[in-house]
């Protein structure tokens, strides 16, 4: 066993997440952070196209629809998908703080099943900071933005560099985004973040 706490309640000594100065504007649209993302991405057939917008805090909202190509049991949608969904979401939030993070531990309550068909209205919101880790919180309704909770997350991100991507990703797809100009210009929006 690893001396690693898994608890998703910040340290006493954590701070509050600070909203970054070029943090896109309340209701600006998040573009999507590359094109074949399962969760944002435009490339992606089956993929969620979630489109994220800032909030006024350090929180984002977002909406999905559950479509036929996301289903767990007949007509209802897969809990993983809806797991990647509150995922993707809290993603965003490195947006608002401006760097890149990457989930590190999220737990998933599931409190309604979501049909095919149905917007899923999402939220998500950072709450504390601690060293890399970004202690998170995120929310699915159903039935419009103050409709019942049918999904909630509490999450930990670990903010990490470039470098992990392009240490980890498979050669083919990071050589492809760093020889896109758009893609580039996304991932040096993180580098420098005084
Ligand atoms: C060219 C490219 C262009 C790219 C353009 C931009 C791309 C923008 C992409 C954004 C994408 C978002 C998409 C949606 C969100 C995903 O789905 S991200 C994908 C899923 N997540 C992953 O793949 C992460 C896999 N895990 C890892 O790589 C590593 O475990 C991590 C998370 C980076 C941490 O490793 P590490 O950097 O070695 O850090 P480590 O010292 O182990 O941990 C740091 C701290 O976090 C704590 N910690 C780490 N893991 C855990 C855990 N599971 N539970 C509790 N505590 C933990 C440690 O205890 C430590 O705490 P302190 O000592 O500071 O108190």
């Amino acid at each position: 066993m690893s001396g690693r706490t898994t608890a998703l309640t910040p340290p006493a000594d954590a701070g509050p997440p600070v909203r970054h100065p070029e943090a896109p504007a309340p209701g600006e649209i998040i573009g999507s952070h590359y094109e074949y993302c399962f969760g944002c991405g435009g490339g992606v057939a089956h993929g969620l196209h979630l489109e994220t917008r800032a909030g006024e805090g350090v929180n984002v909202t977002a909406e999905f629809t559950v479509r036929e190509a996301h289903q767990g049991a007949p007509g209802l949608a897969h809990g993983g998908v809806l797991a990647t969904a509150l995922d993707e979401t809290l993603g965003s939030l490195g947006w608002m703080l401006r760097v890149i993070a990457v989930t590190g531990r999220l737990e998933t309550d599931f409190l309604r099943p979501v049909p095919v068909g149905t917007e899923l209205h999402l939220t998500a919101e950072a709450v504390a900071v601690h060293r890399r880790k970004i202690y998170c919180t995120a929310t699915g309704r159903i039935g419009g933005p103050d409709g019942p909770v049918a999904v909630h997350a509490n999450a930990m991100f670990v903010e990490v560099k470039i470098d992990h991507f392009i240490d980890n990703g498979r050669k083919e797809e990071i050589q492809a985004v760093m020889a896109d100009p758009d893609q580039v210009k996304v991932a040096r929006a993180f580098e420098v973040n005084p």
